[in-house]
C-alpha cells in the first residue's frame, strides 16, 4: 500500500483542491470519481509532478520521484509522423535513449498485439483515429511502467468492446506488475465493475476512500452527480445502476 498526500491547489487566487491524504493499493485500481469539476484531473496532475506540485507518495518510508509516476493526460491530439511502433517505444526513451535493442522492439510488438493495435504498428499516428491514438498513448505509458501509473480518463475515447479490454488488461496489468494504478473515470458502472478502491471528490475536496460500491452509495449520487440511481442486477449477479434526471417536485 502506497501512502499520498497532496498540498492545496490552487490556480491564480482560486483554491480548486483542498489539502488530502489517501492510499494507493499496489497491484489494483483505484478509481477517481466525482462530477466535472470536481478536481479529478488536477489530483493526478499533481501526482505527477510530485515535490512541485506539494504531493508526495511514500513507499514505507521511501519518497517515490518522478521516474516511479507514470501519467496520461486527458487532453491528447498527436500530429506526429512517428510510427505507432516508435511511439510505444519512445515510452523507455529515458533508459534506451537510441540504442533501441531487439528485445525492447519484441516487447512493444507484444503489448500493440495485446492491446489489438498490432496491425497499426507501422502506421503514423497522425493518420489513427481518437480511440486508435489513445490505446497507443496507454500502451506508451505500459511500456515506459512505474511503480503509480496515473491515468485521466484513458477510455474516454473508446468504444465498448475497448473499454472492457482496456480496463480488463489494465487490471490483469497491476496484478501481474504490482503496479498502483489510479485512474478517472467517468462511467461509474466501469469503476464499480474493475476498481477495488475509489476516491470520491466534489467541488475540490475528498469526501471520500471507499470501495467504488460503498462510495457510489445513493445519497452520494443524488447530492454530487445531481441524478437519481435505479439499481439493477446484470446476469452475473453485478450491481448496475441506471441514472434519471432528478424530478423536482
Ligand atoms: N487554469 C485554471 N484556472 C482556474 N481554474 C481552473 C484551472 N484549471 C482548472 N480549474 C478549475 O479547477 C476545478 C477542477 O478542475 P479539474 O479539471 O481538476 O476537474 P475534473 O474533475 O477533472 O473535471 P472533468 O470531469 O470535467 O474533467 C474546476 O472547477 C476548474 O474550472
Amino acid at each position: 500500500m502506497l501512502n499520498a498526500s497532496l498540498e492545496q491547489q490552487t490556480r491564480g487566487r482560486r483554491t480548486i483542491l483542498a489539502p488530502m491524504r489517501f492510499s494507493l493499493p499496489c497491484g489494483r485500481l483505484t478509481a477517481v470519481l466525482g462530477p466535472n469539476g470536481a478536481g479529478k484531473s488536477t489530483l493526478l496532475q499533481a501526482l505527477s509532478r510530485g515535490k512541485a506540485a506539494g504531493a508526495q507518495i511514500l513507499d514505507g518510508r521511501r519518497q517515490l520521484g518522478p521516474r516511479d509516476i507514470c501519467y496520461l493526460p486527458q487532453a491528447f491530439a498527436v500530429v506526429s509522423e512517428l510510427s505507432v511502433l516508435d511511439c510505444v517505444i519512445l515510452g523507455q526513451r529515458e533508459r534506451l535513449g537510441l540504442r533501441v535493442p531487439q528485445q525492447a522492439v519484441t516487447q512493444a510488438r507484444s503489448l500493440l498485439d495485446r492491446l489489438g493495435l498490432g496491425d497499426l504498428a507501422t502506421r503514423a499516428m497522425s493518420a489513427l483515429s481518437g480511440g486508435q491514438q489513445q490505446r497507443v498513448l496507454l500502451a506508451q505509458r505500459l511500456f515506459r511502467g512505474g511503480r503509480v501509473m496515473a491515468l485521466d480518463e484513458p477510455t474516454s475515447a473508446l468504444d465498448l468492446h475497448h473499454q472492457l479490454a482496456v480496463l480488463g488488461y489494465l487490471r490483469d496489468f497491476a496484478e501481474r506488475t504490482g503496479t498502483a494504478v489510479v485512474l478517472s473515470l467517468h462511467d461509474l458502472n466501469l469503476a464499480a465493475r474493475f476498481c477495488t478502491h475509489a476516491l470520491l471528490l466534489a467541488e475540490g475536496r475528498l469526501i471520500c476512500e471507499e470501495t467504488p460500491e460503498r462510495a457510489l452509495n445513493a445519497p452520494a449520487i443524488r447530492r454530487f452527480w445531481k441524478v437519481a440511481p435505479e439499481w439493477l442486477r446484470d446476469s452475473e449477479n453485478n450491481a448496475v445502476f441506471v441514472p434519471h434526471m432528478l424530478t423536482h417536485r
